[in-house]
């Protein structure tokens, strides 16, 4: 199973306490992790495995999109910041709507993620 992680920059550090809290439930159901650049960069940064894409805003999220309309990415958690702006909205826009035309599950908070996440147990 693959999950494909990605983080806006108001949510970077919530993201990479998420994912370190959760990654020994990950390594248990051999899960991959992919994430957009900058977010991947942070995880490996924090001593975790994952596979980066480009940065975001230079097609990240189109090159998940790509992964996950191909069946290659079964869940997407995108810690999205609400309040601020983002250059390639149009991107982001994109990889959600496949997430529901693939229907492949997206949480885009950390309520949602936590949910999502405990399903895998
Ligand atoms: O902007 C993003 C998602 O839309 C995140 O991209 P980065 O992980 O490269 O910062």
């Amino acid at each position: 199973m693959t999950i494909a992680i990605i983080a806006h920059d108001g949510k970077k550090a919530d993201m990479v306490g998420f994912i370190k809290d959760h990654h020994q439930l990950f390594n248990r159901h051999n899960i991959r992790l992919i994430a957009t650049g900058t977010t991947g960069a942070h995880l490996e940064r924090a001593g975790l495995e994952v596979e980066k894409m480009l940065s975001g805003p230079m097609g990240g999220d189109a090159q998940i999109a790509s992964r996950l309309v191909e069946g290659e990415v079964d869940m997407v958690i995108f810690f999205r910041d609400p309040l601020g702006k983002h250059p390639h909205e149009v991107d982001v826009n994109m990889l959600m709507r496949l997430c529901d035309v693939h229907n492949v599950p997206l949480a885009t908070n950390m309520a949602a993620a936590t949910r999502l996440v405990q399903s895998l147990e």
